[in-house]
């Protein structure tokens, strides 16, 4: 069977879409969903999960990605190979906060890979850090 991977994203504004669409670009074989529109019900067919989220409030994670949080912690992906991504700005006291929080139940969790944070939209010269958390979802 292929190696399947989800890229399962929640943006606002759009930067952290327009993230998941480069990651995704690099993936080709990935799907991509908006988090309110993947259903974790069919985690279980998926070899790899990959999360982005922006950060809000004081380095929290917006509510949509909070209720994702705590659905995904309570399942059973111990062998899932994971990865978490996210934008935030660096001008706030937790920069991409809501990435620690995943990182950290992710860590005990599941496979946690790899985690990148990008400083709003993404720009080409961030390319090199895509390639690299990518290339570990790359089978
Ligand atoms: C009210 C508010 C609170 C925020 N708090 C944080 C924060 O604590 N840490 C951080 O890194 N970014 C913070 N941000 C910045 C957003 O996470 C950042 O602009 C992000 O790129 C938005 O992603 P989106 O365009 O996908 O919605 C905050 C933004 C707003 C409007």
């Amino acid at each position: 069977m292929n190696y399947r991977i989800a890229i399962v994203y929640h943006s606002a504004g759009g930067n952290t879409k327009a993230l998941a669409e480069a990651i995704g670009s690099l993936l080709p074989e990935a799907e991509l969903y908006r988090m309110s529109e993947f259903d974790l019900r069919t985690l279980p067919n998926y070899d790899a999960l990959i999360v982005g989220t922006y950060t809000w409030g004081n380095g929290e994670l917006p509510a949509k990605s909070a209720a994702f949080y705590e659905q995904l912690e309570q399942l059973p992906i111990a062998s899932l190979k994971t990865g978490v991504f996210g934008t935030g700005e660096t001008n706030y006291n937790h920069f991409c906060g809501a990435v620690d929080h995943f990182r950290d139940m992710l860590f005990a969790k599941s496979q946690l890979l790899v985690t990148l944070k990008i400083e709003q939209m993404y720009q080409d010269s961030d390319l090199s850090r895509l390639q690299k958390f990518t290339s570990l979802f790359q089978n």
